[in-house]
């Protein structure tokens, strides 16, 4: 069965009609929510998921509007549901997650690090592991802020999910030379010099056979304004289900 994906929100870290740019996954066998930020519990809420119904998070790297929402995801499984939310990681996100972002709010009696609040599972860069005999995950480290660690995703060996990234016109072009990609879900930046995102016009400057295959995610307010200007590729819509 292909894979289907919902964005909880599609919008830029500033946009304030589109939701923070998270995701849900549905594999056949397996729910994989991609980044947890600031309004990633309410839009779950609008939709009616409950919590339990996601079986794992996995994080792209730590800015507000990818893991923002974490604190109350762990909280909320913890008094209501009576377990550790399961959390995908890089290796060196962990100890900035937990240092930096999630020690303040979660400390307390019984919570004293970020396995005491989550089931901690740290993914290596640059090979497929597999989540559920149905779901693969590839960590591909990308440019975003300089000193920043941040991942984008290669699923099931043919879908590239960008984290927030500069843009890197050598890497799409091999995945979908080299590595079969069929499916490319990008953050766009509409407007202004894209220093820490991918531009528009950068991605107008694709081919037209990698162009076809790319959904824009992560924009901002402006959006509508740009419909129509983008060429093959459409934006992705929040809570609208994709299939992959
Ligand atoms: O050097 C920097 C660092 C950050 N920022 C802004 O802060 C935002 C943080 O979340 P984001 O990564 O989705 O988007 C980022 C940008 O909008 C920036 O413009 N330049
Ligand atoms: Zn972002
Ligand atoms: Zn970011």
């Amino acid at each position: 069965m292909p894979l289907r994906l919902q964005m909880l929100g599609t919008g830029s870290a500033f946009a304030k009609k589109y939701y923070n740019n998270n995701a849900i996954l549905y594999a056949e066998d397996y729910t994989l929510l991609i980044d947890c930020g600031i309004t990633a519990p309410l839009s779950l809420h609008q939709l009616d998921k409950s919590l339990d119904e996601i079986d794992g998070i996995l994080i792209t790297h730590i800015h507000g509007d990818h893991v923002g929402g974490l604190e109350e995801f762990a909280f909320r499984m913890k008094f209501i549901w009576g377990r550790k939310p399961v959390l995908y990681i890089a290796d060196k996100l962990v100890h900035p997650l937990w240092e930096h972002t999630l020690k303040g709010g979660l400390t307390q009696e019984g919570i004293a690090s970020l396995e005491d609040a989550f089931e901690v599972k740290v993914l290596s860069e640059g090979t497929a592991h597999h989540l559920s005999p149905c779901l693969s995950v590839e960590l591909i480290q990308t440019p975003h802020i300089p000193g920043k660690d941040s991942y984008s995703l290669y699923i099931n060996g043919e879908t590239f999910y960008s984290a927030d990234m500069i843009f890197q016109r050598d890497l799409l072009t091999r995945l979908v030379e080299e590595r079969n990609c069929r499916k490319i879900l990008h953050e766009v930046q509409l407007q202004g010099p894209g220093q820490v995102h991918t531009e528009l016009k950068q991605l107008l400057s694709l081919p037209a056979e990698i162009r076809r295959i790319i959904l824009l995610m992560h924009y901002g307010d402006e959006m509508e304004n740009f419909i129509g200007q983008t060429e093959e590729m459409e934006f992705l819509r929040q809570h609208q289900i994709y299939t992959l």
